[in-house]
């Protein structure tokens, strides 16, 4: 999992002001950014979690990120975010180090949805998605009327009109979700990496939000579980297992049946659908296989 952005200030620290005044940049279009990691390696307490890991997303498209539990997805997207740093290797954003940029652009430039957004339970849902603006406001500068504007527009744009005063703690975990994505909409960022951002959303949410991602002229990496939403909605897919990319390109490239059932360990019947994506169906064992 990656780490709970409680702050809601992106990745960087927006109270750490370089210019950029209130309402900076309100309601602009996104400059899609190029991201592009190679050779990266990270590890904990002496374990090697990610190994030699390259992934690259060109502007304005949506980079799926699958593997099974474990297999270092939410590593690697507080990596792809600046959270922590590799190892080994590099990230560039439009071909510039993560590290070398100003934590306050890095906030205004990325969005990170978490799968628990700690959030302070006693905040309202518009002051939630409003802390998505931090990065944009000077230290002393108040809420301005275009980031309420903004602000809310989001929120209902996330289906969530008329719960502006609703208490965090009282929204369910789709609202909940749903909500930190507004968060990270207001933002207005170049990147929006996201960890399993569909994990409580109903069938009718999953499917608006992977149709709304592969229609933002946003940069999108998402870790997703469900191999065919992924196979339907994104450009460019990317399997880790171990740690490791054993492969990446289209959906039709990676999600073949033989690897679904070397990475997962489950048998599958793959065909390529008009739109000539891959439909995924699992095959159901027998109780004794
Ligand atoms: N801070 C840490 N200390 C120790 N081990 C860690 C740490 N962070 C991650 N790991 C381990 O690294 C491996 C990869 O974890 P990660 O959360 O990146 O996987 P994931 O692919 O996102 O998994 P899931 O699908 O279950 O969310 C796991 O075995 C995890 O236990």
């Amino acid at each position: 999992m990656i780490g709970p952005d409680n702050t809601g200030r992106g990745v960087g620290d927006g109270g750490r002001a370089t210019g950029g005044g209130e309402n900076h940049r309100a309601g602009a279009d996104p400059q899609p950014a190029r991201l592009h990691a190679d050779g990266v390696g990270w590890g904990v307490a002496g374990a090697r979690i990610l190994a030699e890991v390259a992934l690259t997303a060109e502007p304005g498209a949506t980079v799926g990120l699958l593997g099974p539990n474990g297999s270092g997805k939410s590593s690697l997207l507080r990596l792809l975010a600046g959270l922590a740093r590799p190892d080994s290797g590099r990230v560039l954003l439009d071909d510039v180090t993560l590290g070398a940029i100003p934590r306050r652009a890095l906030a205004q430039r990325i969005a990170v949805v978490t799968q628990q957004a700690a959030t302070d339970v006693e905040m309202s849902a518009l002051e939630v998605v409003l802390l998505g603006r931090t990065p944009y406001r000077s230290r002393l500068a108040g809420i301005g009327v275009a980031d309420l504007d903004l602000a809310r527009r989001a929120l209902a744009e996330a289906g969530l009109a008329g719960f502006e005063q609703r208490r965090w703690a009282s929204l369910s975990g789709g609202e909940r979700q749903r909500v930190d994505l507004a968060r990270a909409m207001v933002q207005e960022p170049d990147l929006l990496l996201l960890d399993e951002p569909t994990n409580h959303l109903d069938i009718r949410y999953q499917l608006e939000l992977l149709r709304f991602l592969a229609e933002s002229a946003t940069t999108v990496v998402v870790t997703l579980h469900d191999l065919n939403l992924a196979a339907q909605y994104c450009d460019r897919l990317v399997l880790l297992y171990g740690g490791r990319v054993v492969a990446a390109g289209t959906p039709v490239e990676v999600l073949t049946t033989s690897r679904i059932e070397q990475v997962y360990q489950v048998p599958t019947d793959v065909d390529i659908a008009a739109d000539g994506r891959p439909r995924i169906r699992y095959r159901r064992r027998a109780a004794h296989e």
